[in-house]
């Protein structure tokens, strides 16, 4: 990771901030949106951090903290809060499903609650050390205020729609909202969505993983409510339970404003909030990943798809999920290993 040099004018952030993994990273390729190399590594879902586009500009000067207080409107937003530094999402439709009957298996450690804007803002400002940690995820909808709106409009469509068109993504689904707390960790999951990932404030320290290194990174089972998410535990890894975490290789940048992540559907992310760089905003675009034709050889996402579909289906079936692994094994043990 190189930051700066000592003589450059602005100091952006010094590795100090970044929290230690023991990770063997390689940089994510920068190019300016104009440059064709862009779309070269989008068509082949790689991910690239593309630097100098105007997509989020009407939002870069103005979308400070009191500005969002002010004009983000009245409504509940989705804030979730942490006992530690970690947000690791969880489907809460998959907590109370049969296949772990009592829904009492699982419990969190992050939970979901509404809050107003305002006093979001006054946790973030009042926070101390030991107190819980707060993370806003939420989806802009028609609630936000209307100088929100006028910003949204004036994000770079073309730009963006350009890309969907261009890649056959499928339509956009939602811009999620971020506003983070400095420190704030997103642990390593994967999405079924095309993201363009653009930076308003602050900065964040983004670590991919393509979807070939499935078998490194252990996702816990689709039924789990922490379907998508690594179960290795990046700060202090259990490598008796995921030996071949040790295997795991990956690319990782540090987006700063104005800079917009393209995150390929299915690839593995780790996303944290500098340390010590203050909250951080970001808003989204996830776009439906498009028409998949079953081309050979299958791409590493097709893989993981299909994956997917063999889990829920067993688990349709078998009820129980104690029952898929013996399964799986005595179908595949001494006949296809
Ligand atoms: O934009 C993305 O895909 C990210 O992962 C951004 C990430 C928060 C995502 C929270 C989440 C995780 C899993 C499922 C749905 C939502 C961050 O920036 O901290
Ligand atoms: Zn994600």
């Amino acid at each position: 990771m190189t930051s700066c040099d000592k003589d450059c004018d602005k100091k952006r952030w010094d590795s100090s901030q970044l929290r230690k993994y023991d990770l063997g990273l390689e940089p994510i390729p920068r190019y300016h949106y104009q440059d064709p190399k862009v779309d070269e590594l989008i068509k082949k879902n790689q991910p690239v951090l593309i630097t100098g586009s105007k997509l989020v500009e009407s939002a870069l000067q103005k979308w400070s903290l009191e500005y969002l207080e002010k004009n983000l409107g009245k409504s509940g937003y989705t804030v979730y809060l942490s006992r530690n530094h970690k947000f690791k999402y969880f489907d809460e439709k998959k907590m109370l499903t049969k296949t772990n009957q009592k829904g009492v298996e699982f419990t969190p450690i992050s939970k979901r609650v509404d809050m107003k804007v305002s006093d979001f803002m006054k946790r973030l400002k009042e926070w101390k050390r030991g107190e819980e940690r707060i993370y806003l995820q939420q989806p802009l909808n028609s609630t936000v205020g209307p100088s929100i709106v006028e910003d949204y409009m004036k994000f770079d469509w073309p730009f963006v729609t350009s890309k969907k068109t261009k890649h056959n993504w499928g339509e956009l689904t939602s811009n999620v909202l971020f506003i983070s707390m400095e420190g704030n960790v997103t642990p390593c999951h994967y999405d079924e969505q095309q993201n363009l990932f653009a930076q308003i404030h602050g900065y964040k320290r983004c670590i991919l993983f393509s979807p070939d290194q499935f078998e490194y990174l252990y996702p816990h089972p689709v039924y789990h409510p922490h379907d998508r998410q690594s179960m290795v535990d990046f700060e202090r890894p259990d490598y008796a339970r995921f030996p071949k975490f040790r295997n795991v290789r990956g690319v990782e940048t540090v987006i700063e404003p104005g800079d917009v992540l393209y995150i390929p559907k299915y690839w593995w992310h780790h996303v944290e909030s500098l340390m010590r760089g203050g909250p951080t905003i970001t808003v989204n675009f996830w776009y439906k990943g498009g028409p998949t034709t079953l081309e050979y050889p299958l791409m590493d996402h097709q893989k993981v798809s299909i994956m997917r579909n063999v889990e829920k289906m067993l688990l349709e079936v078998l009820q129980d999920p104690k029952e898929v692994g013996p399964l799986l094994r005595s179908m595949v043990i001494g006949r296809y290993t």
